[in-house]
């Protein structure tokens, strides 16, 4: 059962807890562009076997490029404003630095999860970075991603919350280089606790299936 396929209209704005927001559209692409290949630059590192030559060449580029990025960092706990279409009171918030969906984290996937008349439902395709068995998505990303996807499921149907509870099936093994198809709803809502499931699929076929227990952030 979807309670409520439109978001409440009173959201919690993080600025009421000390927490600078960013516009989705105020971030650069000079900087989402620069993920881009940061995230490409992850994979490049844990899959490279060149000589040690250029190897040493590149951690001593590396080194000079994050400290050239580390003269202006955010706040801890910036958040990103989604929805811009929405009205200001019904607004979406990301934490940028999110490890499964931030924009601006070269570490994450990342996963753009989308609202449908069921729940949400997302698309990723995962590189060697997601490794866990020999051409696997590793079982802690699994459950990473249904939590990410349950939790934005209470988030956007009902009310931002924290997990509290998560349990992970794990059906079927969930490969690399291969389109997953992520969806999630919310089945039961009972005061500040939010009852949530969702699936990962691969090929059509179910490889993990996530249930979690959302506790709703007061205010
Ligand atoms: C941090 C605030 C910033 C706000 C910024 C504004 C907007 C933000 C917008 C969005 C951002 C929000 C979320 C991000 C979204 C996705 C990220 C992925 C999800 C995560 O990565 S999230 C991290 C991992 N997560 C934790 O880090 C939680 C650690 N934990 C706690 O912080 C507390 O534990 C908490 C808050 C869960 C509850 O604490 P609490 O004091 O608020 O509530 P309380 O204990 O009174 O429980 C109320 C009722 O829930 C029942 N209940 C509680 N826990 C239960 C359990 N485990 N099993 C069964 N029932 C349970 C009680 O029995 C009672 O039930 P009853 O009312 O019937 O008596």
């Amino acid at each position: 059962m979807t309670v409520n396929t439109q978001p409440t209209a009173e959201r919690p704005d993080p600025r009421a807890y000390g927490l600078p927001v960013v516009r989705q559209s105020e971030i650069p692409a000079e900087l989402r562009s620069l993920v881009s290949r940061v995230h490409d630059l992850i994979d490049a590192v844990a899959n490279t076997e060149a000589d040690t030559e250029t190897l040493a060449e590149a951690a001593r580029t590396v080194e000079g490029l994050t400290a050239g990025l580390n003269v202006a960092r955010r706040q801890i706990g910036t958040m990103v404003k989604r929805d811009e279409d929405l009205p200001e009171e019904a607004a979406e918030f990301g934490t940028i630095t999110n490890i499964v969906a931030g924009d601006t984290n070269p570490a994450a996937p990342p996963l753009t999860l989308h609202r449908t008349p069921e729940g949400l439902r997302g698309e990723v395709t995962l590189n060697t970075v997601y490794q866990g068995p020999p051409g696997l998505v590793h079982g802690g990303w699994i459950a990473a991603m249904l939590d990410q996807a349950l939790g934005s499921a209470s988030s956007i149907e009902v009310h931002p919350g924290l997990t509290a509870r998560l349990e992970v099936n794990y059906r079927n093994p969930t490969p690399l280089f291969t389109p997953l198809e992520i969806t999630s709803r919310v089945d039961r809502v009972d005061g500040r606790k939010v009852h949530v499931s969702g699936e990962i699929r691969a090929h059509g076929k179910v490889t993990a299936e996530g249930t979690a227990l959302m506790i709703l952030i007061k205010g």
